[in-house]
């Protein structure tokens, strides 16, 4: 049941579960599958039902920044970004970053998964145990279109009934078949692959996008859809932000998770509500990490410093942040039908809209690149000499840059729609050297962090980002592009050394928020880390933290499927911490 006034929700729940992104959505699902617990998810955001900008695949670019929905954060100034302060987006709605995100869903590789399990020393993490969570998640869903998909994916490769849908493309634009020709003409360089979500992702492949035939499918959508939010003993309470876990001293004298304040606004009253089995954290890689210093988890003296009493010392709490540096490169195409049309011109855009609409067909089914493609420099590039400590990957079937294309221009920069037509192709350093930082600017829950993703600071993604525009360039210039690239968009058509491409791309590069590592994952005996190998919150107990923040190391590819497994053997692992009692 949804609720949106805390007078009416219990006092004491089994399970109280914090933010309904894509961590709560499963856990709180999963945990009440259990008809005796009583579980009780709480979600600072509003309601996505009902939100067509949000459940229209093609209008996912406009669902941030500044909107209703989200949370509206700013960077710090990046230094490697020519001190360029960035939006940073999050959703604050039911299904959290997933109701705004582009939907592209990519597992990672066997080397990401294989390096959490060993790092980690926990078996569970490695991709044999994890494939078995995305096939049971998984629902493999026709695309709009109905194409035929044969040699498009491996549909066995993936789960039929779980509740979360996937599917292919189901438009078709300009661009496709030349990205495909391109698999054929410079096979070595581009290969084609069939499906890059079965652990190999190394090469091009269609995009697998959270779409359920039009719409999307958030955490939302998929988890917490009416079937489920009509279970007794399943409660939601919206437009409510968590506040503070409180603690108290259990039999063995460490602190236990017993309780969360909430509350709408920093006037507002506030409501205490108690779990009595435990609190699960999965308000993100910001909201987590800001969750656990405001409770007193943290670096106990700059905590003392914001007039918070300790409760466990925790510097790592907040550090180790990760996300992905993304360029996107624009070349000037020669067509009068790109997607263009639709951002200049309303006349197109209605019509799209009422095709959408009546037939549920046409550009809006779809998402930002109808295929993905994940890449490797060669071994001997220069780059690996320079900088030998560098971990360029998780292991050599994971990636180091990716490129995503669009049949028109893409971009996150707070920049006007520019006129003509446009190819753009983003690409993505898959695994970067620069570490960033999240620490509390006030101890008033209502005040935003201060966030330093820390974009650039190593030189090595400088120069994996160089040798990617480079690559990107390569890409552009095979045969299948001829007649139809007519040359360098104006905003890179001045990068032609290195020293200005290195400008170009500190001057461009902007996140595409898949930040995590922030409440980093550890072995459970011994070590850093702010949870253990079972999400457990190192230092407390009752405490667990099921979010994109957990992960020890980025995944070379988007996040949002590898927090769906997460999320659901974190469920597992709750139920069988509880199975006895
Ligand atoms: C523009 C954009 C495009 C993206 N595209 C992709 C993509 O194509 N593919 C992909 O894999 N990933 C993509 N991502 C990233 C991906 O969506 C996120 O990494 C993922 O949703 C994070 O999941 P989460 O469960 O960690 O947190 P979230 O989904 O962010 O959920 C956290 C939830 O907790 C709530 N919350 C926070 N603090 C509190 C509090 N104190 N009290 C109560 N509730 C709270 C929030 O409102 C939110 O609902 C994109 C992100 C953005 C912004």
């Amino acid at each position: 049941k949804l609720f949106t006034d805390p007078t009416l929700i219990a006092d004491d729940y089994d399970f109280v579960v914090v933010g309904a992104g894509i961590g709560g959505s499963v856990v709180a699902n999963r945990l009440s599958e259990n008809p005796s617990w009583k579980v009780l998810l709480i979600e600072a955001g509003m309601d996505n039902a009902g939100l067509e900008a949000i459940s229209t695949p093609f209008l996912a670019p406009t669902d941030s920044p500044n909107k209703e929905w989200t949370w509206n954060y700013t960077t710090v100034p990046q230094p490697g970004l020519l001190n360029r302060t960035l939006t940073y987006q999050r959703g604050k709605i039911l299904g959290g970053t997933s109701s705004i995100n582009f939907m592209i869903y990519t597992r990672g590789s066997t080397d990401f998964w294989d390096n959490i399990a060993s790092y980690t020393g926990d078996l569970g993490w490695s991709w044999a145990s994890i494939v078995s969570y995305f096939i049971k998640l998984e629902s493999v869903t026709a695309p709009a279109d109905h194409h035929d998909t044969k040699g498009q994916w491996q549909p066995l490769a993936h789960g039929l009934s779980g509740p979360l849908a996937i599917s292919l493309p189901g438009a078709s634009t300009e661009i496709n078949k030349r990205i495909v020709q391109t698999t054929r003409t410079n096979s070595s360089e581009f290969p084609f692959i069939v499906d890059g979500n079965t652990g190999f992702p190394l090469g091009i492949s269609w995009v697998q996008a959270t779409i359920n035939d039009t719409l999307r499918a958030s955490a939302a959508a998929a988890y917490l859809a009416p079937q489920y939010l009509a279970r007794p003993n399943l409660h939601v309470l919206i437009q409510q932000q968590v506040t503070k876990v409180i603690f108290q001293k259990n039999g063995r004298g460490l602190p236990h998770a017993t309780s969360v304040q909430l509350s709408s606004s920093p006037s507002s009253p506030i409501f205490t509500v108690s779990a009595s089995r435990e609190i699960i954290l999965s308000a993100g890689s910001i909201g987590s990490a800001q969750l656990l210093l405001l409770s007193g988890i943290g670096e106990q003296e700059a905590l003392a410093a914001q007039n918070i009493t300790s409760v466990f010392n925790n510097p790592e709490v907040g550090q180790n942040m990760i996300d992905h540096p993304c360029l996107v490169n624009h070349w000037i195409a020669n067509s009068t039908n790109t997607l263009d049309l639709l951002s200049q011109n309303t006349t197109d855009f209605n019509a799209a809209e009422a095709q959408y609409e009546a037939t549920g067909e046409g550009e809006m089914v779809d998402t930002v690149s109808p295929l993905i493609g994940i890449f490797r420099l060669p071994p001997n590039s220069a780059i690996f000499k320079e900088f030998p400590k560098v971990k360029t990957a998780s292991g050599p079937n994971a990636g180091q840059f990716e490129f995503l294309w669009r049949d028109g221009w893409a971009t996150f920069l707070p920049v006007p729609y520019p006129n003509g037509s446009y190819t753009s192709v983003s690409q993505v350093v898959l695994s970067p050297a620069s570490r960033g930082s999240l620490v509390l600017a006030s101890s008033d829950p209502f005040t935003a962090p201060i966030i330093d993703p820390g974009f650039l600071t190593s030189e090595y993604d400088v120069l994996m980002s160089r040798a990617a525009v480079k690559a990107s360039r390569d890409f552009m210039n095979t045969p299948p592009w001829k007649g139809f690239n007519m040359g360098l968009a104006p905003d890179q058509a001045d990068a032609v050394t290195d020293d200005e491409i290195d400008t170009y791309v500190r001057e461009n590069t902007t996140p595409i928020y898949h930040m995590t590592s922030t409440v980093r994952m550890e072995s459970t005996t011994g070590g850093d880390g702010v949870v253990d190998s079972s999400l457990q919150v190192k230092g407390v107990t009752g405490l667990r933290v099921v979010d994109n923040s957990v992960f020890p190391f980025i995944i070379e590819g988007h996040p949002e499927a590898t927090i769906y497994a997460l999320a659901e053997r974190a469920s597992d692992l709750i139920k069988f911490t509880w199975k006895d009692f």
